[in-house]
């Protein structure tokens, strides 16, 4: 079916520059006939138009009736399987389609070439999608401070203040040590506990668990020790219950946010209100908890600034993140405190539930795990104790975290609003519209990646242009552009840090290696976080 869509659209970019993150110049102007048709390379009526171009009512769809959907949804608990979902439909529908999901609508890809156009389109302030209806009852709870709901040209200024301590180089360079040190203990305390509760055969000490709680507590522990310079003793034989709590709260926030995203508020009020208060109360629970520590971690470099050093360190020390935004003092203590927080939500979950799937991944696929531990060891004996050039020197580790987040990404979709119109797959989109770069079937998508359901770390590193996954936008679990996940540095080095002295300590190897189970809330995780051995070398 052809609609009449509005004639004459104009490649605007942002605020009419070039798109800087590409360097090139925004799209060229393109025109819908009043059938609804484009054509290409014709002028007409003094407007560029695209030849064939379909209409976006055209674009196959799942069900016109957004409440329909939902409710289907909602009935066949398809939320917590999002991904099959979205798997299945691109197999039945095509590279595009749209879907009506309650209030949410959307347009769903998962090409290569498609992101890329889409990224294109992005614009100098790029917009995620957000719990934009909530933003008034946040605010009721007196965290309007928080950067949550930030989008345009505000955001901007504070991400590139924030992008200095947490993405650049030289930051990375200060942070590391400090994650490197809470991996070694992480393995300490796993060496002790397999002393402990191990059992041998042949002298040999072999340690079954589901090591999920204690990898949800390394990545709090490094976080706070990145963030606030801090260690908290999370690994100790009494963790603190408050931390606990933590990692509780974020976990409820995560499970009780998809749904916000479809109802619209007063339908939520009258259906949904327990859900609501639980969600609120998660957020409460982690607002106080980061507060604490800021206030805390404020106190102590008050003092400390007093003696700061021409490094730009406290006392001479690196004092983290909310250090160095202290000192240099370009950003408010409120915006600090916000950047701080969302932070620290968002840093614990995301990695400790890729670690899962990386230990399982290795245990069951042991010639790769071999492989990678033979680069790690021959890297680690070169770098002479330096965690960075060990790092540098085992592209594998790297290549194993990208196989994890094909494989198991996070976030199954990254999302943008383009600011222009765009044509995807020859169908015309409108700026503004939600577009959906759907990355778990396209991670596993024979279209886009060679033998996908195989485990291969080196494909990543294979000369570019030898395979298709060397080439661009295929590995995206961070997002990309000016709004990519701003701790993927700490993201990136944390995890690839637990993963070497794991390697150089201990043998993987699972009891079961059948495929494992996986469920979205708002992010992807095993439905049954997978048992692993560990065995010392
Ligand atoms: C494997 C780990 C992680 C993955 C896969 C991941 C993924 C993502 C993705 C896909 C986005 C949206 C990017 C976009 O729209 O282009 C994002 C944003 C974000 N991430 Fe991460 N993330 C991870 C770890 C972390 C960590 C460790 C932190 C904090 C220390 C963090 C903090 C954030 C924040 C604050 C944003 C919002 C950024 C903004 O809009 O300015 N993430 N992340």
């Amino acid at each position: 079916m052809s609609t009449r869509v509005t004639a004459g659209i104009k490649a605007k970019g942002s605020r009419g520059s070039r798109n800087v993150f590409f360097g090139v110049a925004p799209q060229k102007g393109l025109c819908v006939t009043a059938a609804g048709t484009v054509v290409h390379g014709k002028l007409e009526g003094g407007k560029r138009v695209v030849k064939g171009m379909r209409s976006f009512e055209e674009i196959p769809h799942t069900g016109r009736n957004g409440w329909l959907n939902l409710l289907k949804f909602w009935r066949e608990n398809r939320f917590q399987q999002l991904h099959k979902h979205m798997e299945r439909t691109f197999n039945t529908l095509g590279p595009i389609y749209r879907e009506k999901l309650g209030t949410l609508s959307s347009v769903n890809i998962m090409l290569p070439s498609d992101v890329s156009e889409l990224f294109k389109s992005e614009g100098l302030h790029p917009r995620r999608m957000t719990l934009q209806p909530w933003a008034t009852h946040r605010e009721i709870r007196n965290h309007s401070k928080g950067i949550f709901l930030k989008n345009g040209e505000e955001w901007r200024a504070d991400r590139l203040q924030l992008n200095k301590e947490v993405m650049m180089s030289a930051a990375v360079k200060r942070f590391l040590p400090l994650l490197d040190e809470v991996a070694k203990d992480f393995c300490r305390m796993l060496q002790t506990r397999m002393e402990k509760e191990g059992r041998g055969e042949e002298g040999k000490c072999v340690l079954t668990i589901d090591p999920s709680p204690d990898l949800f507590r390394f990545a709090l522990e490094a976080s706070c020790h990145v963030l606030y310079g801090e260690r908290i003793g999370l690994f100790s034989s009494s963790p603190s219950l408050e931390s606990q709590k933590f990692i509780w709260a974020v976990e409820r926030m995560l499970t009780t946010t998809p749904p916000l995203l479809y109802l619209p508020p007063r339908l939520l009020l009258r259906m949904g209100a327990p859900l609501w208060t639980q969600h609120a109360t998660a957020w409460d629970h982690i607002f106080s908890h980061a507060e604490a520590r800021i206030q805390r971690g404020y106190q102590r470099l008050s003092t400390s600034l007093g003696r700061a050093s021409p490094t730009g360190t406290a006392g001479g020390h690196y004092t983290g993140v909310l250090g160095q935004l202290m000192e240099k003092g370009q950003l408010s203590l409120d915006l600090i405190k916000a950047n701080i927080t969302e932070l620290m939500a968002g840093g614990v979950d995301t990695t400790a539930v890729p670690l899962q799937f990386a230990l399982f991944e290795l245990g069951r696929n042991p010639e790769v795990q071999e492989s990678v531990r033979q680069q790690v060891r021959a890297s680690w004996a070169q770098a002479g104790g330096d965690p960075q050039k060990a790092l540098q020197g085992a592209p594998l580790l790297k290549g194993t975290i990208k196989e994890v987040l094909r494989l198991y990404p996070v976030g199954i979709t990254v999302q943008r609003y383009p600011v222009r119109d765009i044509v995807l797959q020859n169908y015309h989109i409108p700026a503004g519209t939600l577009v959906q770069a759907c990355i778990y079937p396209m991670g596993r998508s024979e279209k886009v990646f060679e033998d996908p359901l195989h485990f291969d770390p080196s494909r990543w590193s294979r000369e570019e242009g030898q395979r298709a996954e060397a080439a661009g936008f295929r590995s995206l679990a961070f997002g990309f552009g000016a709004r990519q996940c701003v701790g993927r540095r700490i993201a990136e080095n944390e995890m690839q840090l637990l993963l070497m002295h794991i390697l150089l300590s201990f043998h993987l190897s699972v009891p079961s290696s059948e495929d494992l189970n996986t469920t979205v809330t708002l992010i992807l995780q095993p439905e049954t976080p997978p048992r692993i051995t560990f065995s010392k070398l």
